[in-house]
């Protein structure tokens, strides 16, 4: 774009644990170096989801240029990468992290190291960045930099003597950590004159713009008219324009090696780019792609249904809407014998799951009933034939069944020393194997191998309580291993509601099923006659609850007997069928089927 040259230019991203303090220092230096004007200036300027901003949390990767005179009289370019914090998003951190050249490591001087701040640091490392340690919050008065400086010292290996202290909150030392980025990470490299090499950061959908896709060049350059071709694809584009995030898009001549910025071209959907690809010239192609990043594969899977079946072609089309912004995201249709047509839904974890359901009701107004989450078993038939299984209702008869293996995770847990007990012993609940158990000042860090599907549902809510909300947790997957599983069914009223089946451990079969029979009971409403609730492996019932015939008030079994949720019910129950499915005689409100399956132990 400009004729910058290759040594002002700087490529960072911002690593952090959640709520160090990453986005709310990218806002401030975004403030510092003057590139939004401060009438313009609004909390937390990356963060632009208006989900991300209830929630307080990054979910997308974006990226900001901005322009910084730094104390040797020279303009430099600065391009910042944010980060998204959650586990569920790890692999978006990756993608950043191949972009640039250097990292600030944000760490929360009250609080220490924590499990993603590791999980993210070796990312770094892997990734041959050069690091700057920050401590964020010493306005807090529980900061204690020297102990966290020794911290980052002892656990991570890094030299954090020169770590730059501030406050993002206060806008205390931005400036340090301006001179930071400039004196000690390195420029890119690149080579004007090759033939264009670009890599494919990221893609979303811009209801104006259509498809935009976020690149960082490496060598040779990019420009509006250019005919490129996406190399792991084949396919080629003429670029529409070319140009910048401050943050607001601006459109540059072209951008050259080591630049960051957007194209746009005549590309209907985000799955015709391929996140990780590499851009080149279709005339002068260059002869190697770049390393790409590994695909983002789903890793919890569950159905959506719509509670009205004629909403059946809205959710498709909702749901391919969402799909162009989020290509982690993936969907197909499937059928159900109790809830109708609907579609199977792969995540990359809980919290996104929640998130795109979140995003269904809201933006399109869609009342949806949602199945039991599941992780993706691989089963080997007794012909030595493997399949996957992403809907328990699909499960075979277990006599056709050789083996069933499911995906394990390796977990980090770091955690004070008076919470450890109450944590090795919920890792143990949930069919965890120790792998290491060390200390880091007063803290514990717990290693854990652990099932995936003892984790999906509600592993991190509980970490959460039994630690006060001390505890912090990063995971990443660790292969499949042989389990001796079985597929639950649940029976309301002698008849099973497949949306209601999972899969769960033998030895945890009976606990699981007692609790959500126990939970159905008081989600479903009573009705005039007696509803028998079973769980059952095959033929065999584990655990039984009965709700009794109806009273004529509704709320008489209303659990909690909190006043709001009994005048909510009774709302429901006017709505009639709306919110209910009926189950041969039955109506099963929709609150029931996520609510029935979060475990207790
Ligand atoms: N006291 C104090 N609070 C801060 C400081 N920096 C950030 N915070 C607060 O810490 C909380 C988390 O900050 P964020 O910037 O949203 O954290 P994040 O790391 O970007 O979190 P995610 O986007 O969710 O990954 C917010 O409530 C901030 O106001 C600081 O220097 N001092």
């Amino acid at each position: 774009m400009t004729d910058t040259p290759l040594s002002r230019i700087r490529n960072f991203s911002i690593i952090a644990h959640i709520d160090h303090g990453k986005s709310t220092l990218a806002d401030r230096l975004i403030q510092a170096t003057g590139s939004v004007a401060l009438r313009d200036m609004k909390e937390q300027m990356l963060d632009s989801m208006e989900l991300e901003q209830e929630r307080g949390i990054t979910i997308k990767a974006a990226s900001v240029r901005l322009d910084y005179k730094a104390q040797d009289g020279e303009t430099y370019v600065l391009n910042l990468m944010d980060t998204p914090g959650h586990v569920d998003f790890a692999y978006e951190v990756s993608r950043s992290l191949a972009a640039c050249e250097g990292s600030l490591l944000v760490v929360d001087a009250s609080q220490g190291v924590e499990a993603q701040t590791l999980a993210n640091v070796y990312q770094a490392i892997d990734a041959n960045h050069e690091i700057v340690p920050v401590l964020n919050k010493i306005d807090l008065p529980a900061a204690e930099p020297e102990r966290v400086k020794q911290q980052i010292e002892d656990v991570i290996g890094l030299d954090a003597s020169e770590a730059v202290e501030i406050s993002a909150k206060s806008g205390l030392n931005i400036e340090g950590v301006l001179e930071a980025i400039v004196t000690r990470l390195p420029a890119p490299k690149g080579d004007a004159s090759a033939p264009l090499k670009a890599l494919l950061v990221d893609s979303w959908y811009d209801p104006y713009l259509g498809v935009i896709i976020l690149i960082r060049v490496v060598d040779g350059t990019i420009r509006k008219g250019q005919k490129i071709r996406f190399m792991a694809e084949g396919t080629t584009q003429t670029v529409d324009s070319v140009g910048v995030f401050r943050p607001k898009m601006v459109p540059v001549d072209y951008l050259g090696p080591g630049e960051m910025g957007y194209l746009n071209a005549a590309i209907k959907t985000v799955a015709e780019t391929n996140v990780g690809d590499t851009i080149t010239d279709d005339r002068t192609p260059a002869a190697e792609p770049l390393a790409g990043f590994k695909p983002s594969i789903p890793v919890v899977w569950c159905g959506l249904y719509p509670v009205d079946a004629d909403d059946f072609e809205k959710l498709r089309e909702s749901l391919g809407k969402l799909r162009l912004n989020d290509a982690s995201f993936h969907f197909e249709a499937e059928s159900s014998a109790a809830l109708g047509f609907g579609f199977r839904c792969g995540f990359l974890g809980l919290l996104h799951l929640e998130i795109i359901q979140e995003r269904l009701s809201r933006e399109f107004d869609l009342d949806l009933i949602a199945t039991a989450p599941s992780v993706v078993y691989k089963l080997t038939d007794s012909k030595g034939v493997t399949s996957d299984l992403h809907n328990p209702a699909d499960m075979p008869d277990p006599t056709q069944i050789d083996k069933i293996e499911e995906p394990w995770i390796k977990a980090t847990i770091m955690v004070p020393d008076e919470h450890l007990g109450s944590i090795l012993t919920l890792c143990s609940e949930r069919r965890g194997q120790q792998v290491e158990l060390t200390y880091v000042g007063n803290r514990a860090m717990a290693v854990y191998r652990l099932p995936l599907n003892e984790v999906v549902f509600d592993f991190y809510d509980r970490l959460k309580s039994v630690s006060r909300g001390y505890a912090s947790f990063d995971y990443q997957m660790d292969g499949y291993d042989e389990g001796d599983l079985v597929k639950i069914s649940i029976l309301v009223n002698n008849e099973p509601v497949d949306a209601l089946s999972f899969m769960a451990h033998r030895s945890q079969a009976e606990r699981r099923g007692r609790s959500i029979c126990e939970k159905l009971k008081d989600l479903i409403p009573r009705q005039l006659f007696k509803i028998p609730i079973q769980a059952a492996i095959g033929g065999r019932v584990i655990a039984r609850e009965t709700i009794s015939a109806m009273s004529k008030d509704v709320t008489a079994k209303c659990y909690g007997g909190d006043i709001s949720r009994k005048r909510k019910l009774l709302e429901k129950q006017k709505e009639g069928k709306k919110r209910m499915r009926q189950f041969g005689k039955v109506e099963i409100p929709q609150s029931a089927f996520i609510a029935a399956l979060k475990m207790d132990s």
